[in-house]
């Protein structure tokens, strides 16, 4: 996908999606309906004005450029489509997420209520469902409570994924608006069948709504789901907190998702404030010697008599397996860890009780909370008034919190992971007062890692490359707090945790 790269005054770059008139020319245009909807026309400012839009780093200074932009996201005073010729299909792949059925809702009676278009598929279990499924008829009557509940009406998958197929699905059905919603491996399907459909010089308008709880698609501020999942994941570590603290020498270990990105065990760290110690996988750790879990977790149970363990899925384990989409599949990196340090604490004859809880499947399988469906609402809008406007081959979401256009390929280019010499996980580090695994002398040694040992030691050259790619200069910062982390932990007790 050829970048569509608009340039302004004083270093301004607006990263543009691409729009029917690119390959098109000459299509009709006709005046928006929402014109003569009482709710909009009395707004008089409702209307998005072309030029608008918005900064992707919000922090500027004074001499440097204006950066990058985004295409702001609304309603379009011209359309290019008339209401009855829109033929529309809505598509859920990849994991559960919460907040699914409220896109979904929302697209549907979006779709209706501000534009008239009643004429809307539900593509059933994921891509594979363009070709190998039949579609269903949506309205606002069948998805009118749909939102109160978990999981997708339209069923979902993983694999399955044929170009060729699908756009021929859209061409043989007369679609010409897809939504598609997902995470970063459905977008970068969603990036193709855009290619594709360009490519036939189709009047199809393809937009992805950006799904997982994990994350982990770049640029947006966050994506919907991910809320609800940080705080369905408080009721485990709650849990795990209660059984450590009413024993003595209590160990609750709870694991989260989060495949390569450690974001829901970040928050729900920082969200809960009973947990001792997180480990993502962007932060590798080790369990014997100074500085290690180990070392920790005596020191901890020692000091308070109890701790709780957050742990992401992906965290420091050996890829077993691909799943039908290609991602990485673990074994279960909990249960290893309850063994490694039971293990450890019989041969030191120190008596622990460690309670395992992985309430994986739970977090996401919940319906969204109130926040998460007033985001899902906004994000199936924006994503209506795009195509109605002719605009295409983006996705819709919130960067600096206005939700924007951004083009599929700055998304799927590089997923979104949590930046360890970054300002948040620095907050977590004093907020637990954890080890960092930073430890410039030792390598992290991740049992199940022993093909790929990881270096806990940053060098320089990775600093600076994490402040290129953030725009932070924490790391000098980071390094201090490191220096401070080693040293309580060579003290042998002697030095008061702040916790
Ligand atoms: N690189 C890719 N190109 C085309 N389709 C892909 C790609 N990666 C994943 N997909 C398809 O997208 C769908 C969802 O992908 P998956 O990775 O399982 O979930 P998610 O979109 O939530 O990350 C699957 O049907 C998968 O086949
Ligand atoms: O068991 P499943 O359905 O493959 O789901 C597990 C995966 O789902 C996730 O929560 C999210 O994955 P996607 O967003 O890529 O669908 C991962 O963290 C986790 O590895
Ligand atoms: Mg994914």
């Amino acid at each position: 996908m050829e970048p569509k790269i608009i340039k302004g005054d004083g270093g301004y770059v607006l990263d543009d999606v691409p729009h029917f008139s690119d390959y098109l020319p000459n299509l009709p245009t006709y005046p928006n309906p929402l014109q003569n909807n009482p709710s909009y026309s009395v707004t008089k400012q409702y209307f998005v004005d072309f030029d608008d839009t918005v900064v992707q780093r919000a922090v500027q200074h004074k001499d440097g450029p204006r950066g990058i932009h985004f295409r702001r996201q609304g309603p379009r005073q011209k359309v290019y489509f008339a209401p009855d010729e829109v033929k529309a299909c809505i598509v859920t792949c990849g994991g559960l997420c919460p907040g699914l059925n409220t896109v979904i809702r929302e697209l549907v009676c979006g779709l209706d209520y501000m534009y008239g278009c009643k004429n809307i598929l539900g593509i059933q279990g994921g891509y594979k469902g363009f070709y190998a499924r039949n579609t269903i008829p949506l309205t606002p009557k069948i998805v009118d409570s749909i939102h109160k509940r978990g999981g997708t009406i339209l069923g979902s998958s993983r694999g399955g994924y044929v170009t060729s197929k699908i756009v021929d699905s859209i061409v043989d059905r007369g679609i010409n608006q897809v939504y598609i919603i997902g995470g970063d491996g459905t977008q970068k399907g969603a990036s193709v069948i855009y290619e594709e459909v360009r490519k036939r010089g189709l009047k199809v308008a393809v937009v992805g709504i950006p799904k997982t709880i994990d994350n982990d698609i770049p640029i947006i501020d966050k994506s919907f789901g991910f809320d609800t999942a940080v705080e369905e994941a408080q009721r485990a570590i709650n849990a795990a907190h209660t059984e450590a603290e009413s024993v003595e020498n209590g160990v609750g270990l709870v694991k989260l998702m989060g495949r390569d990105s450690g974001f829901i065990a970040m928050y729900a760290t920082l969200a809960s404030r009973d947990v001792d110690c997180c480990l993502i996988p962007e932060s590798p750790f080790y369990l014997e010697g100074p500085g290690g879990l180990y070392e920790f977790v005596g020191r901890r149970l020692r000091d308070n008599g109890h701790m709780v363990i957050v742990i992401a899925e992906g965290a420091g384990e050996k890829v077993e397996e691909r799943d039908a989409s290609g991602n990485k599949a673990f074994k279960d990196v909990g249960l290893w860890l309850s063994h490694m340090i039971k293990e450890h604490f019989a041969q030191i004859k120190l008596n622990i009780t460690l309670k395992y809880i992985d309430p994986t499947y739970m977090i996401r399988a919940v319906p969204a909370n109130a926040s998460d469906n007033v985001y899902c609402t906004i994000l199936a809008q924006s994503a209506i008034h795009g195509a109605m406007a002719g605009y295409t081959g983006c996705i819709v979401g919130p960067v600096n919190g206005r939700q924007c256009y951004i083009p599929f390929y700055r998304i799927v280019d590089k997923p979104n992971k949590v930046v360890i010499t970054d300002r948040m996980w620095a907050r977590l580090l004093s907020s637990t007062n954890q080890p960092s695994f930073m430890n410039p002398h030792k390598e992290a040694f991740i049992e199940g890692k022993q093909d790929e040992m990881v270096l806990s030691k940053i060098t320089a050259e990775e600093l600076t490359e994490n402040e290129k790619s953030t725009g932070t200069s924490t790391s000098s910062s980071l390094l201090d707090d490191n220096h401070v982390d080693n040293q309580l932990l060579t003290t042998n007790g002697s030095t008061p945790l702040r916790k």
